[in-house]
């Protein structure tokens, strides 16, 4: 049974299922407070309150440090990665948690001044749906450089401007608009409305990596709070849902920023698996054919280094490597072989006669003739001129003068096509040894051989000679 598993190996059809189905889960997780919220504006008794005052402190006080957190890890990101996103994202954080601690501070002045209790919430939520907008705009934009990362000016100017707007909702809640709907209402509508265009323009953008998922996610949270504060009333339970539901974007936004803090410090550089399963698999392409051009590289190589560039046969080096292995291998098994060292005649008269160019055409075509006549696991070498020389593996001395032989007469024989010139006769000398009988090291099978040659020459040229 075959229980090997493809991994990676997905259908495009559940490719596609899963997608929609994911898209589905994020909207829906997105949208669950309206649910929510529904239910309490249909179904709420408008006098049911909850009016507990070091409830609201404590709760307060908890975002306020969690605030500070957050906003301290978006900074640690910002200044590793630069990323003008996390920059506004820090701003976010810190003005949202300076406006909104006086709301919680304040909590003991609900009945003396309402608005300078209530006015803190919407002011904070206004102020960080603008910079997360900002932020949102600013994605994917350039780094900012280290030096303006550690410049301490621009986060005091932004502080001051945040203590600034606490003292402006102070004013306003003891000016006489501050009972106005509209004031509230202009707050909050305006938190809600940045949170949509921001909305909007992840979606047209088609932003969506796993971060700015969170992101997003986390911005529809806020926008849907702004709804619920809308809809309700101090310390009803449209109000507090709506607390929760801040809180609740709040907690996903910084699960956020946590993810990023501990892998690419950075919302842009997406921590995204399938991304980076892409990217590792267009590297893995760009290995596998930068090593295959390599082992081309490597081959072209070891053939350049090994082979004669005239005639293409192996080169002294290469043979003679061949033969070290041959001997070691005769010797382990108890084999033989056998060489033959070939020479043409006359060269020096060719040359002289045709012109160099035709001799090396010669010395192309004797090679050529010379591994037609051969076994395919024979080889020939140029030892250097018009010296040749083959091995002949597991070949007996009889088997050798057979194969001179056919080499010789090839060589006599051979009509010359490709080179223009009339009548053109080669022949070639040849000195057979052989392992074993004519001695068991290299020099005195090489010297057998070369001396059978020179004898070939002495008796009269184009012959083959074993003793
Ligand atoms: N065209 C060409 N000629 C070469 C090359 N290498 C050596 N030769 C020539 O080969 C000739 C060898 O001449 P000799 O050593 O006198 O030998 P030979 O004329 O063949 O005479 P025997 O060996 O006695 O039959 C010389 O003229 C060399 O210049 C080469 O790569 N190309």
């Amino acid at each position: 049974m075959d229980m090997s598993v493809t991994i990676g190996e997905r259908p495009e059809s559940i490719r596609r299922a899963t997608k929609i189905y994911a898209a589905f889960l994020i909207a829906g997780f997105a949208l669950s407070p309206v649910a929510l919220i529904a239910y309490l504006y249909f179904f709420q008794d408008p006098a049911l309150k909850f009016e507990n005052h070091l409830f609201h402190e404590i709760a307060i006080a908890g975002a306020t440090i969690e605030g500070l957190f957050v906003a301290y890890v978006s900074w640690r990101c910002y200044l590793s990665s630069g990323e003008p996103l996390l920059r506004w994202l820090t701003l976010g954080f810190l003005g949202f948690t300076l406006i909104y601690a006086p709301h919680g501070a304040f909590t003991g002045m609900a009945h003396h001044n309402i608005w300078l209790f209530l006015l803190y919430g919407p002011a904070s939520r206004l102020a960080m749906s603008i910079l997360l907008l900002i932020g949102l705009l600013s994605f994917n934009q350039e780094p900012d450089t280290p030096e303006q990362r550690v410049n301490p000016r621009p986060w005091l100017a932004w502080i001051a401007v945040f203590l600034v707007v606490d003292v402006a909702v102070a004013i306003l809640a003891y000016s006489p608009i501050a009972s106005s709907p509209a004031v509230r209402l202009a707050m909050e509508g305006g938190a809600l409305l940045f949170s949509a265009v921001d909305l909007s323009l992840m979606l047209i953008g088609r932003i969506r990596s796993p971060l700015m998922t969170v992101f997003g996610i986390s911005i529809a949270l806020f926008g849907l709070s702004s709804l619920a504060f809308i809809l309700g009333k101090p310390w009803n339970h449209m109000w507090w849902l709506a607390h929760a539901i801040f809180a609740g974007g709040f907690f996903i936004l910084s699960y956020g920023i946590i993810k990023a803090f501990h892998t690419t410090r950075s919302f842009a550089n997406i921590y995204n698996q399938e991304e980076m399963v892409n990217r590792l698999a267009m590297a893995m392409v760009r290995t596998e054919s930068a090593l295959q051009e390599l082992q081309r590289s490597n081959q072209m190589l070891e053939h350049l280094a090994s082979t004669d560039p005239l005639t293409g046969a192996s080169n002294r080096r290469h043979f003679i490597e061949r033969v070290d292995a041959e001997i070691a291998r005769a010797k382990r098994d108890d084999l033989s072989f056998a060489m033959l060292a070939l020479d043409l005649d006359n060269f020096k008269a060719i040359n002289d006669r045709y012109g160099h160019q035709v001799g090396d055409q010669v010395l192309q075509g004797f090679v050529q003739k010379c591994s037609e006549e051969i076994r395919p696991y024979d080889s020939v070498a140029r030892m250097g001129g018009e010296e040749f020389m083959v091995l002949l593996p597991q070949a007996t001395m009889e088997l050798a003068v057979t194969i001179g032989e056919r080499i010789r007469q090839a060589t006599e024989n051979a009509v010359f096509e490709s080179i223009l010139v009339p009548k053109l006769i080669l022949t070639v000398s040849i000195g057979v040894s052989q392992f074993g009988q004519d001695g068991t090291t290299i020099d005195t099978i090489f010297r057998a051989a070369d001396e059978r040659l020179y004898r070939a020459k002495d008796q009269g040229r184009n012959c083959v000679i074993t003793v």
